[in-house]
């Protein structure tokens, strides 16, 4: 058991000034590189949605939203985090009626590059409103705005991929996060920061349960700005270092989205390569200066080939971003917020593949506390995969 962990804050802290070895090169070099608004994303797996496809999944939010709509006000207003069961039915059942080719293009993705960019979501920016301040402005949306139709149909999206699910301590469970540039989160490691790189980083790489698959969807992003990916399957790693990242040495902390108060307690180490060569990583939430010289040394390798092959990915509204949370590690690169109703806005689901297992080690693992929220694990999906 690892023990003597600084707190969260001061992990933040150290990235940010670039004092901690292994962090330095991830940070300042994706920082000198990305800080252009080019679109890197050659060798990036490019799907489009079929227009009637793209409708289908349009019209079936607008038909889930105007049935919410049409409950009394008190039941409308229980579909804030969009875990209540009558939705829950509607979008189960609404993803049946939904054509083939939508599950088709939300699959895994299978390539070197482990992520794809589905596009044709059919997004008016007219109808959007401005962009939320932050996620709790964006839970106040009522059943009739567009957001609410975008988070629907983004839920139906990620149904025709597998187990859409949510973090209690996140976003009070919400199904569909709202990522924005919040006011005084500008330099945080989160999906509310804006001015700092956001690190590459495996999502919530803390938990046992973590997404499988990640889909981001792109409302606004008049900046062009960009989202970093960097896969697994294109590192190449010397067999010393491949060996140490395959040892569990240091724990990984929940990020700065889940609160502050994790280091009290207990924190076991994990692998930063998983017996499948997959990749569980967060530098700017690992307590990097406590591990030894060699890890050190194989953790800064690792962190120059995510660099060597990181592509950027420049969303634009109505784009959907499909990671595979095992292979690939993603962030983003910093910008100055606008804070006027005109910012850039994802939204986010995590999703579970039951058909995927992960090391049984990690099964002994709390996640520190932290649960998932899961009302579709125990249905059955609508339309079996022939595909995987
Ligand atoms: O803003 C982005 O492009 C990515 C943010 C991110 O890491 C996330 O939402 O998990
Ligand atoms: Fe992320």
């Amino acid at each position: 058991m690892w023990a003597g962990l600084p707190s969260r804050t001061e992990l933040t802290t150290l990235r940010h000034l670039g004092s901690g070895e292994g962090n330095t090169s991830v940070n300042n070099v994706l920082r000198e590189r990305h800080t252009a608004s080019g679109d890197d994303a050659g060798g990036l797996e490019r799907r489009d949605l079929p227009d009637a496809a793209a409708h289908a999944v349009h019209d079936t939010a607008e038909e889930i939203a105007a049935t919410i709509e049409s409950m009394p006000r008190s039941s409308a207003r229980r579909f804030s985090t969009l875990t209540d069961p009558e939705l829950i039915e509607l979008v189960e059942a609404g993803c049946a009626r939904l054509p083939h080719e939508v599950a088709t293009a939300v699959r895994p993705p299978a390539t070197a590059c482990g992520a794809a960019v589905v596009s044709r979501i059919p997004v008016t920016d007219a109808e959007l409103g401005p962009t939320p301040r932050d996620w709790r402005a964006a839970a106040r949306r009522t059943p009739r705005s567009a957001a609410f139709r975008h988070e629907l149909a983004m839920l139906l999206l990620a149904r025709c991929a597998g187990q859409p699910f949510g973090w209690l301590g996140q976003q009070d469970g919400r199904l569909v996060n709202t990522i924005v540039p919040a006011p005084g989160h500008e330099d945080e490691q989160s999906g509310a920061g804006s001015t700092t790189l956001l690190a590459p980083h495996t999502e919530d790489a803390f938990h046992p349960a973590r997404a499988h698959l990640l889909l981001l969807g792109c409302l606004r992003n008049p900046d062009r700005v960009a989202t970093t990916i960097s896969s697994v399957r294109e590192v190449r790693l010397s067999p010393v270092a491949d060996r140490r990242l395959r040892t569990r040495v240091l724990p990984i902390l929940p990020d700065v989205s889940y609160g502050n108060d994790f280091h009290r307690q207990p924190c076991p180490p994990v692998a930063t390569v998983g017996p499948a060569g997959t990749l569980r990583y967060d530098p700017a939430y690992t307590p990097l200066d406590d591990g030894d010289a060699e890890f050190r040394s194989a953790y800064t390798e690792l962190g120059a080939e995510l660099e060597r092959v990181c592509r950027t990915a420049i969303l634009r509204p109505g784009q959907l971003l499909l990671l595979d949370n095992d292979v690939v590690v993603h962030g983003r690169v910093p910008f100055t917020p606008r804070y006027d109703g005109t910012d850039r806005w994802l939204l986010r689901v995590n999703i579970a593949l039951p058909q995927r297992n992960r090391d049984p080690a990690e099964r002994s693992e709390t996640g520190y506390g932290q649960r998932t929220v899961t009302p579709f694990a125990h249905t059955p999906r609508p339309t079996p995969p022939s595909y995987r």
